[in-house]
């Protein structure tokens, strides 16, 4: 449908409402009549007109986003509570969201801790899992690093991407090119899943767009002990073309752009790993060393 015939009103012509306008106007109204305010004086406070806002209401008219804003503001409510985010649809959510408001990243993730240990998403042991999860871009060692570190530990190493593969009988590009980025995504999933439930004890090497999804990244945050494998920007562009692979770079002109905004946006999902080892210090031998005494320390191992 068309969103330039909106400014309908009532009977017949109300179907021809865009039903996300029509939402978004029950969701004004209702969250209103919630802060028991007459639209005469919340059309006051935020500064627009009684037209303008009964339009809004009714799902007549595509407000703009800064008009929204004044609403959503006039109401002490978030743009998302109007928007109808998942985390605004009920009661217990809004408390929810309301005890987190405005706490520190450090509460924030005690908070999620606590969340995941409650909700059976995370290891019901206490203490460092002996499932090693090695994160980080591509190039940051995960794969060499991690076979090694497995070695050393007497523990199985897991390449997650291989996994993905047998899954589903092609390669991870193939999986991307043929079923899209969320098949990919299941496939991840499924492997995080079946790793921690089959393996006690292993080394896994992670794909580096795992952070991306939150549900898997906190599966394998609640079950393993998880190390970050640091890399300077141009470590990991430099050590990813020696391998004759550019993706996720390929076809792009501002290749090394391109990965200083992955690193950039990833880097706050990276962080949330227990331990972090900065490989661009040192040689690749002398980065061993000082990941396996992270690791053995960690799991209360003889270094
Ligand atoms: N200090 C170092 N730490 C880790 N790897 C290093 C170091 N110096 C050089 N290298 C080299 O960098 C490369 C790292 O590639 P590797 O395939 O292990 O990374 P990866 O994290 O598994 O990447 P991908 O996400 O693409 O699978 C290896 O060839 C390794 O020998
Ligand atoms: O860093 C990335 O975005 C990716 C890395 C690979 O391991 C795969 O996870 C996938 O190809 C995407
Ligand atoms: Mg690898």
């Amino acid at each position: 449908m068309s969103s330039n015939i909106l400014h309908v009103s009532g009977g017949a012509a109300a179907d021809q409402r865009h039903p996300f306008l029509v939402q978004l106007g029950e969701r004004v109204r209702s969250t209103r009549a919630r802060r028991g305010m007459t639209r005469k004086a919340l059309a006051l406070a935020a500064d627009v007109s009684e037209r303008h806002l009964a339009n809004l209401e009714y799902g007549e008219g595509n407000v703009s986003i800064l008009l929204l804003m004044q609403v959503a503001s006039a109401l002490q409510a978030s743009a998302a509570e109007l928007l109808g985010d998942v985390t605004t649809q009920s009661s217990e959510w809004l408390l929810i969201r309301e005890l987190l408001t405005n706490q520190d990243e450090a509460t924030l993730r005690r908070a999620r801790i606590a969340l995941a240990e409650m909700l059976g998403t995370a290891s019901k042991q206490r203490g460092q899992s002996c499932c090693v999860a090695l994160i980080g871009l591509r190039g940051a060692g995960k794969s060499t690093l991690g076979q090694m570190l497995a070695d050393d530990l007497g523990y199985p190493f897991v390449e997650l991407s291989r996994e993905i593969e047998k899954f589903a009988g092609c390669s991870v590009s193939e999986i991307q090119a043929l079923y899209g980025q969320n098949a990919y995504r299941r496939y991840e999933r499924r492997a995080v899943e079946e790793a921690i439930q089959i393996y006690p004890e292993a080394v896994l090497a992670t794909p580096g767009g795992l952070v991306s999804d939150a549900a898997t990244f906190n599966l394998l945050l609640g079950h393993c002990t998880t190390v970050w494998l640091q890399a300077d920007p141009e470590d990991h562009m430099g050590r990813v073309r020696a391998q004759g692979d550019l993706r996720p770079m390929a076809a792009s002109a501002e290749a090394m752009d391109d990965l200083k905004n992955i690193l950039k946006g990833r880097s706050a999902f990276y962080a949330k790993a227990q331990y972090r080892v900065n490989t661009s210090e040192q040689p690749l031998d002398e980065t061993f060393v000082v990941l396996r005494a992270t690791v053995r320390e960690a799991l209360g191992l003889p270094v």
